[in-house]
C-alpha cells in the first residue's frame, strides 16, 4: 500500500528527500520537528473541549468580518462542484494577532481586510484556551520556517528566497471537528469537500482516525495517520511560484467509519502583500510562466470567499491579477 515518504527534519537528507516528495506527491510525512507528543496531546484535549461546548457558547465566538473564529457544521463547502451538502466539520480559525500588516497590534486595518484581534472563548468554559492556542501558533510558526528553509535548500534556491515573504505572516491555526456521519461521496456528502490548500504548505495534525485521501495518478489514496508526525502538503502559492514544479494536490476527508475525527491543520501562509510570481529558476523562453503574478492575501480571500457561506469580506484588489 502506498504511503506519502516520510521526511526526518533533524537528518542530512532532508533537504533531497522533501525536494523530492513536493515534487513526485505533494505530499509527505514530517517527523523530529520538535513539537512533542504530549504538547499535541494537549492542544487536542483543549480542541475537543471548545467543540464540546453548547452551541450558544460556539456562536458567541462565531466566525467574524476577518474570518477569526467559530465556523458551524456544514458551513463550509470546499468542492462546490460535486457537494450536496456543506463538509460535515466544524472549525475554529485562529491567526496572527493583527496580522498582515496591521496598523497596530491587533487593530483591524481596512486595506488588509484579514487583519484584527483573533476571538477568544471565555476563560471559565476553556481555561487556559487562549495561551494554549497563542503558544502551538507560535511553535508551528517555528516549524513551519524550518521547512521553508530546508526546501529552499533541497531545490538548490537562496536560502533567503522565501526570508522576507514570512515577516507579516498570515498563518492560520485551524481547529477541526468533524461528526460521525458516514460520507458518500458518490451523493456528494464529504468530511471535507475534494480542494487544493491555497497557501504555501500545511502541516497537519490528525487523531487516530483515518479519512484523508489524497488523488495521485486519477485514484483517491488514503493517507493513514503516523503517530508523532505531522502529515505536511503543498499549497497553491508554492505550485505558482514553481511553475508547477512542485504540486499542491487534491486531497479530501472522507468518513468510511461513522466515527468522530478531530484535525488541527496548520496552514503556512506568506505576507498579505507577497507577489507570488514565477520564480526566474523555474521559467524561461520554452517553458514560460504559467501563471500571472498574484497577490497573496487577495489569493486567500477570492478562496475564503468561494468556499464559506459566511464570509463576506471579499474586496478585491485592483492591483492583483488572480486566475481562480
Ligand atoms: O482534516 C484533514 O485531515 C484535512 C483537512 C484539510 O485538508 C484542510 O483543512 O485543508
Ligand atoms: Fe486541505
Amino acid at each position: 500500500m502506498w504511503a506519502p515518504p516520510v521526511v526526518d527534519m533533524d537528518s542530512s537528507s532532508a533537504p533531497a528527500v522533501l525536494a523530492k516528495a513536493c515534487r513526485d506527491f505533494g505530499f509527505f510525512y514530517v517527523e523530529n520537528h520538535g513539537v512533542s507528543e504530549e504538547v499535541m496531546r494537549e492542544v487536542f484535549r483543549q480542541s475537543k473541549l471548545f467543540f464540546s461546548l453548547g452551541m450558544d457558547d460556539k456562536m458567541s465566538v462565531r466566525a467574524d468580518k476577518n474570518n477569526r473564529g467559530y465556523t458551524p457544521m456544514h458551513e463550509q463547502v470546499l468542492d462546490l462542484e460535486n457537494q450536496t451538502k456543506g463538509d460535515t466539520k466544524e472549525g475554529y480559525y485562529i491567526f496572527r494577532e493583527g496580522s498582515a500588516g496591521a496598523a497596530a497590534d491587533g487593530e483591524h486595518d481596512d486595506a488588509r481586510p484579514l487583519s484584527g484581534p483573533n476571538q477568544w472563548p471565555s476563560e471559565e468554559l476553556v481555561p487556559g484556551w487562549k495561551t494554549t492556542m497563542q503558544e502551538h501558533f507560535v511553535r508551528m510558526h517555528a516549524v513551519g520556517e524550518r521547512l521553508a528553509g530546508l526546501l529552499s535548500v533541497g531545490l538548490g534556491l537562496d536560502p533567503a528566497v522565501f526570508g522576507t515573504c514570512f515577516s507579516e505572516f498570515a498563518h492560520t491555526l485551524r481547529l477541526l471537528h468533524y461528526s460521525a456521519e458516514v460520507s458518500d461521496p458518490g451523493k456528494g456528502v464529504m468530511g471535507a469537500g475534494a480542494h487544493t490548500d491555497w497557501g504555501l504548505m500545511t502541516l497537519l495534525a490528525t487523531d487516530e482516525v483515518p479519512g484523508l485521501q489524497v488523488r495521485l495518478n486519477g485514484k483517491w489514496l488514503d493517507i493513514p495517520p503516523r503517530k508523532g508526525a505531522f502529515i505536511c502538503n503543498l499549497g497553491d502559492m508554492l505550485q505558482r511560484w514553481t511553475n508547477d514544479d512542485l504540486r499542491s494536490t487534491v486531497h479530501r476527508v472522507v468518513n468510511k467509519l461513522g466515527l468522530e475525527r478531530y484535525s488541527i491543520p496548520f496552514f503556512f501562509e506568506p505576507n498579505f502583500d507577497t507577489e507570488v510570481a514565477c520564480f526566474p529558476q523555474f521559467c524561461s523562453e520554452e517553458n514560460p510562466a504559467r501563471y500571472p503574478p498574484v497577490k497573496a492575501g487577495a489569493y486567500l480571500m477570492g478562496k475564503y470567499s468561494q468556499t464559506h457561506q459566511d464570509f463576506d469580506g471579499y474586496q478585491p484588489d485592483s492591483t492583483a491579477s488572480s486566475t481562480s
